[in-house]
């Protein structure tokens, strides 16, 4: 068994380096939250395992800030599978105390995408709470953040399934990740600053060697948009980026075109009730 943990920029040249080493019969498993994307479009990481070192990826996302749960206070968490129920229940053996409750689902892509697009929205998260904006504010970012997320999920992965977003990878690492996480400590840090100071100047003093996922997936999310011309579409995804770049100041993080956001919730196509 095989657990990948580490930041998603790494993963691709840990994954090279382990090639060949690797027995066959090896099963994976990702608690990695984020996506590489190429030339050809946005891959997953448990793909992206299972391609350079020729194994079954599961992936294990939820509310599980690292520090609580090594405290052992109670969390819950989702392993997302591929097809092979046998796989699943072993990785819910593995897992599984009492203080940690892990249930399986079939829909690796949707369970994925939850724990990587959440930390575009704590970002967002965090630019409110430096602006020093209310629990109003924040909550009704997060409720467009969790709508891009399942619009943007569906569109590259029609098999998503929508109850996934209702599990602890969904809309339980959300919330604990918009109140809690490092990427809102450091959005919030950036937008205290005015924009003034870059992200990487403020991973290095606030995080001591950790690694922030939401910056570089709110990049890559952006290039898939433009890519597809689905800008307008996801206009949150958007102007997370635009801010952490510093082409928009942070206060735009509620100022974005609500029109075009209407018209996401309405749109069938994605799959969003309004
Ligand atoms: N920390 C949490 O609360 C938490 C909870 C759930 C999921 N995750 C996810 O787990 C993943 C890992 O997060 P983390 O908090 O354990 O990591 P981290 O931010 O603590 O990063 C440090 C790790 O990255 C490794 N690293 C640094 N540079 C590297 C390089 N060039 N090549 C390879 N490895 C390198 C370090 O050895 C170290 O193990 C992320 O995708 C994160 O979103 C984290
Ligand atoms: O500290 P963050 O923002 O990387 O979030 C940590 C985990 O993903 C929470 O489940």
């Amino acid at each position: 068994m095989l657990v990948f943990c580490t930041p998603h920029q790494f993963v691709e040249s840990i994954c090279k380096q382990l090639q060949g080493k690797v027995n066959p019969n090896a099963k994976a498993i990702s608690l990695i939250k984020g996506m590489e994307v190429k030339p050809d479009g946005p891959v997953m990481l448990s793909k992206l395992i299972t391609k350079h070192l020729g194994i079954d990826c599961s992936v294990l996302m939820g509310a599980n800030i690292a520090n609580e749960v090594a405290m052992e206070q109670f969390s819950e968490a989702t392993v997302g599978y591929k097809a092979d129920t046998s796989i699943a229940k072993s990785w819910v053996q593995a897992f599984a105390t009492p203080y940690f409750h892990v249930a399986a689902i079939k829909d690796v892509e949707g369970v994925e995408l939850c724990g990587t697009l959440k930390n575009v929205v704590a970002i967002a998260a965090g630019f409110v709470d430096g602006l020093g904006m209310g629990n109003n504010t924040k909550a009704a970012i997060m409720r467009i953040g969790l709508k891009e997320m399942i619009g943007f999920s569906k569109l590259l992965f029609p098999t998503v399934s929508d109850a996934t977003f209702f599990e602890s990878c969904g809309v339980a690492d959300l919330i604990t990740t918009c109140f809690g996480g490092r990427n809102r400590k450091v959005a919030e840090a950036y937008a205290r600053n005015g924009g003034k100071r870059s992200f990487d100047e403020l991973e290095a003093e606030l995080l001591g060697g950790q690694k922030l996922q939401g910056v570089l997936t709110a990049g890559e999310v952006f290039q898939v948009l433009k890519a597809r011309n689905w800008e307008k579409k996801f206009p949150l995804f958007a102007t997370v980026h635009k801010i952490a770049i510093g082409h928009l100041p942070p206060s735009t993080i509620v100022d974005y075109d609500n029109e075009s956001a209407q018209k996401l919730h309405r749109n069938p196509s994605v799959g969003v009730i309004g």
